[in-house]
């Protein structure tokens, strides 16, 4: 299938899982990283949130590219309403992979879409992943390995971490970090892509 881009793309990410997905359409992009602090974010809820800290991000990249269309995201674990940032350090990876241990988690996602005109398009998309039990030892020696620490939760899907997976709802790709189906839908819908 040719997709073909009507406008210049620009992805607001430092993510290569990002960087990797976008390319999946076959469309030419440039990658701008923004350097915004997501920790200053206030919200009322965890989906306002998620929201907030993805637009922080595209909006910063924005301001640095006139007539080109960004895109940015955000994606977040929640447990039990609890957010469950990259890990800091050894510790707070094992507590993330010990709460996550035979439960469902929500992934949630938030694409920026933003227009040379400065037009904002946002969404979010969930994804729900149950876990499997993990053991201590399973933990520790994934810890070990050093995956979680940048990775939201503490875990990637695409590593090691899908070997804690017994079912997932919702698109794969959205745990990664990109929903890319509703992304290409959205551009579509937004005349930004054809096919
Ligand atoms: C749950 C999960 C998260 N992640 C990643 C996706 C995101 O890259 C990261 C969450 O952090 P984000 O802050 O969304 O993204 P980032 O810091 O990697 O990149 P940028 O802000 O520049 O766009 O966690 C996985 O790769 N696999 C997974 O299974």
């Amino acid at each position: 299938m040719n997709i073909i881009a009507q406008t210049e793309f620009v992805l607001a990410s430092a993510s290569p899982r990002r960087k990797e997905l976008l390319a999946q359409l076959g469309i030419a992009f440039e990658v701008i990283t923004s350097n915004v602090e997501e920790t200053s974010v206030q919200a009322q809820s965890v989906e306002q949130y998620v929201q907030e800290v993805a637009r922080l991000k595209t909006r910063d990249v924005a301001a640095q590219c006139g007539k080109k269309t960004v895109i940015g995201a955000d994606t977040i674990v929640v447990f039990q309403d609890r957010l469950l940032h990259k890990p800091k350090n050894r510790a707070e990876a094992i507590t993330h992979l010990q709460a996550l241990s035979g439960n469902a988690h929500r992934v949630l996602t938030a694409v920026v879409i933003i227009q040379p005109d400065g037009e904002e398009t946002v969404f979010v998309e969930e994804t729900v992943v149950k876990f499997k039990q993990l053991s201590f030892e399973l933990i520790e020696a994934y810890v070990d390995s050093g995956d979680p620490f940048d990775k939201a939760g503490g875990y990637g899907i695409q590593t090691h971490g899908a070997l804690f997976v017994e079912r997932i709802e919702g698109d794969y790709n959205n745990v990664v970090g990109f929903p890319l189906a509703s992304l290409f839908e959205q551009l579509i819908h937004l005349r930004l892509l054809t096919f």
